[in-house]
């Protein structure tokens, strides 16, 4: 292909404090329409914006996250515009002294490789209300619960150069501020979305082609699609001759298609001033300090550490901590069973299936940490074979207990018992006459494979749960009696 692909994301992060920006509303999602809107939030005269702590806060722990600069004074501005939802007329942001300056973030591709993509900066703003289009009498309406509710949004640098590189870069933002717990990050709330600014270049080209944005998309499938599609319709219309338009486009994820909202020219006149009613905020270098040592492990240094402390390869290491929860889960699971090897390919295995299988998220898995550890360990003690162990597994996911309690009640305890497989390995032998005579007749070397058509039959007659180590020896001794 000789078009490159360049995307550079928005993304809006929703901060979970209890409260509002700029007011004491609250900000519980759910609510009843228009009873979490204050006078603040609804801009009455004579009200006056208190700033949210908590909210700088969070935004100063995601900028030292992302290793970025932290602006040590900060300043809100009026951006505005004219919008059913949005009661003062302007929303209040940051634009030329953002909260967090310059920063990068490591991301990880499915092929192994890994790259930087910076981050331009993140500002602090407030979320606007929300327009309802059911029917009211003929007439939309507004819920503006959400107006005023803590955002940051965070702007990257042009640098991925396709939609799986733009998918990997949303997942970390979304791991980094769940790991920091600043957001729920669930995107299905709309919690954390995004807009997608896509353009496309002849290889080797230095300057950009003109971008357009994709508003607010909200599921890490959804962006891979919609970046796919608008790349191929810009490569469309550049082939025919054609040129792009700057403009914001929506994409339709029924019909897989981008169309065009608003074209950016006429729409970009925010008349930006700064907020009269807000003070410049001066955080100390001492309050930065703090907060970097309270930092929680991220998910780089988690991996590292899974790799060095459990021995998991770099892949399952990434795998597992992607999500805080599955981490943690991981490590519960482990310290029990003393397996890592083992739990990491349940957790990325049967678990992960079964999960993807029924839409839910680790945390509210069927299968508990302690219930996976129980599992691990009788395939450790042999008690069962990991065929077997795929049942049980299964039955646990159905709500029937323990590994043990499940093993105990279906009998799949492995026989071990020397007696018992002497037994079976007699039976399957002399219902083989056949095959006997063929293996006593063979040239030795052909011998061993030939055994496994009785391994075969034994294991069969046992329903899976003869030892197999002890089916091989007994078989092997008896067979070779008859030579
Ligand atoms: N030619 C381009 N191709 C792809 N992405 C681009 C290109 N030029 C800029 N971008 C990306 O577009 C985004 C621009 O976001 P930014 O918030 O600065 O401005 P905006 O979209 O004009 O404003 P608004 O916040 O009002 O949407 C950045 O992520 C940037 O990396
Ligand atoms: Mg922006
Ligand atoms: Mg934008």
């Amino acid at each position: 292909m000789k078009w490159e692909i360049v995307i550079g994301l928005e993304i809006h992060v929703q901060l979970s404090t209890q409260s509002k920006l700029f007011s004491g509303a609250s900000t519980r999602f759910g609510a009843a329409p228009n009873s979490q809107a204050c006078a603040v939030d609804l801009a009455m005269p004579g009200t006056l914006p208190v700033p949210n702590e908590e909210a700088f806060r969070y935004a100063v722990m995601f900028g030292l996250a992302m290793n970025a600069d932290i602006g040590k004074r900060s300043v809100f501005e009026r951006k505005n515009y004219f919008y059913p939802d949005l009661p003062k007329g302007y929303q209040t942001t940051q634009l030329e002294q953002p909260i967090v300056g310059a920063g990068e973030v490591e991301i990880h591709l499915e092929d192994g490789s890994s790259k930087k993509v910076r981050l331009h900066h993140a500002h602090l703003e407030e979320d606007a209300g929300k327009s309802l289009h059911e029917d009211f009498h003929g007439m939309s309406g507004i819920d503006l619960n959400r107006a005023g509710t803590p955002l940051i949004e965070i702007v990257s640098e042009p640098d991925m150069r396709s939609a799986a590189e733009a998918v990997a870069y949303l997942k970390k933002i979304h791991s980094i501020v769940t790991y920091l717990g600043i957001s729920d990050g669930d995107m299905s709330q709309g919690s954390l979305r995004c807009d997608a600014n896509v353009s496309v270049r002849l290889k080797g080209e230095e300057k950009l082609g003109t971008r357009t944005e994709l508003k607010n998309i909200n599921s890490f499938r959804f962006v891979e699609r919609a970046i796919k599609v608008e790349a191929e319709r810009q490569i469309d219309i550049l082939e025919d001759g054609g040129s792009i338009v700057q403009e914001t486009r929506l994409y339709d994820a029924d019909k897989n298609e981008t169309r065009s909202m608003r074209s950016k020219e006429v729409a970009n006149d925010y008349r930006y001033f700064p907020c009269p009613d807000l003070l410049p905020v001066v955080l100390t270098d001492n309050y930065v300090v703090q907060l970097r040592e309270l930092l929680p492990e991220l998910p780089d240094a988690k991996a590292e550490r899974f790799q060095s402390e459990y021995g998991l390869s770099a892949y399952d290491a990434d795998q597992l901590t992607q999500e805080r929860a599955s981490a943690d889960y991981f490590e519960t699971v482990c310290k029990s069973c003393g397996e890592p090897k083992l739990t990491a390919n349940w957790i990325t295995g049967e678990l992960a299936a079964l999960l993807n299988r029924q839409e839910i998220s680790i945390q509210d898995s069927p299968v508990s940490a302690q219930q996976l550890a129980g599992l691990i360990m009788r395939i450790k003690d042999n008690t069962i074979s990991s065929k077997i162990a795929k049942q049980v597994f299964e039955a646990m996911a159905q709500g029937e207990g323990s590994a043990d309690e499940v093993i105990e009640k279906r009998g799949l305890k492995q026989v071990s018992d020397t007696g018992a497989i002497e037994e079976m390995v007699e039976a399957v032998i002399a219902a083989s006459s056949v095959q006997v005579d063929n293996y006593c007749k063979a040239d030795e070397s052909k011998r061993p494979k030939m055994m496994g058509y009785f391994v075969g039959q034994i294991m069969k007659a046992s329903k899976g749960q003869a030892n197999p180590q002890m089916i091989n020896k007994i078989l092997k001794d008896k067979l070779d009696a008859l030579l």
